[in-house]
């Protein structure tokens, strides 16, 4: 089978970006172990602590992230990283050439049910002659990204990444350590008859999201004529796996819950990366309004709407929202 270093650089990638993927993927393995570890690794459970967000941080969001950023920073490789654990970026060697933006564990809470999380990640190309220290560093949207990917920490550890020639998928061996490529180049299905959102949502959806997901459960006696199945993992990084596998549409729509907070899902650490794999692999992802890739961000914790996934099915939402 084939390893993933060489795989990069078939691809045509630097020994300095494959070097800078390694060192994530070094901080992946090492999360992996602890939360393959479950109560006995003696971090499940929530800090007393919030993120800048408000979000109460669970132990493992705590150690996850810490495990990166001081790999990240020893290894010289990064200019600046973003986190959405950190209340601000942080500057790292001036003369690197990338920026990493990363969610250390996403669908931490699930931690404490032994269900799935993962790490996603983002690199992008620091502007010429940037601060290290500026945050404006990480004002570039998506489609810049160099390389973006997650790693999936479930019955197996899986990687799936894109440098922009495809999506692959590796399977983490265990008895060696290596990440082996199980799927060259992964395909969505254009068509699809499963979705995933958080419908106790509803009531709180604009018009638009309420009368495509109704029509979704009218089935085959509404006006998409055929009967749609529903998953739910709580976790952006499961349900976009299992998107990449078999198909399907994705979404985390506006909501009117908390005025202040209308979008759930980080621009930076969640939408960007999962876009880019999912747009690399033949699906779409898009907002309502516009192509996620597209959107020029204006701070690191801002946040979207997400609809993403099977081409045809994306494109039958967003049909709701003209
Ligand atoms: O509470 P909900 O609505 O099920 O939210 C689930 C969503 O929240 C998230 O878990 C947020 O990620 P974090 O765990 O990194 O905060 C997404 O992965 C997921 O899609
Ligand atoms: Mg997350
Ligand atoms: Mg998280």
């Amino acid at each position: 089978m084939r390893r993933l270093p060489p795989v990069l650089f078939e691809d045509g990638c630097s020994r300095e970006l494959v070097s800078l993927i390694r060192t994530i993927l070094a901080a992946c393995k090492e999360i992996s172990f602890r939360v393959g570890q479950g109560a006995l690794s003696g971090v499940l459970g929530s800090t007393l602590d919030e993120n800048i967000q408000g979000e109460t941080q669970k132990k493992l969001d705590v150690l996850s992230n810490q495990l990166i950023k001081d790999i990240l920073l020893e290894s010289g490789y990064v200019k600046a990283i973003a986190s959405e654990e950190e209340d601000y970026t942080v500057a790292g060697n001036p003369n690197a050439k990338y920026i990493v933006s990363f969610d250390p564990l996403d669908g931490s809470s699930n931690t404490d049910i032994n269900s799935l999380v993962g790490t996603i990640f983002s690199i992008m190309e620091a502007p010429e002659g940037s601060d290290p220290a500026d945050p404006a560093i990480f004002m570039q949207p998506g489609k810049n990204q160099i390389a973006a990917g997650y790693v999936l920490y479930g019955p197996s550890t899986t990687l799936a990444l894109s440098t922009g020639k495809g999506t692959r998928i590796f399977t983490l061996d265990k008895t060696h350590g290596s990440f082996l490529l199980t799927e060259d180049f992964a395909k969505i299905p254009v068509d699809t008859q499963e979705f995933a959102v958080n419908a106790s949502n509803q009531r709180h959806w604009q018009p638009a999201m309420k009368e495509y997901i109704a029509d979704l459960l009218a089935g085959t006696e509404g006006p998409r004529g055929k009967n749609f199945n529903m998953r739910w993992i709580a976790a952006m990084v499961g349900d976009v796996h299992r998107v990449l596998c078999r198909g399907g549409l994705f979404t985390y729509p506006a909501d009117t819950k908390n005025p202040e907070k209308p979008y759930k899902l980080r621009l930076l650490y969640e939408a960007n990366p999962m876009a880019m794999l999912v747009e690399q692999a033949g699906g779409l992802a898009h907002t309502g309004e516009e192509r996620i890739l597209d959107i020029q961000p204006n701070a690191i914790h801002q946040r979207v709407a997400v609809i993403l996934g099977s081409k045809n099915e994306v494109e039958a939402c967003l049909n709701y929202h003209k």
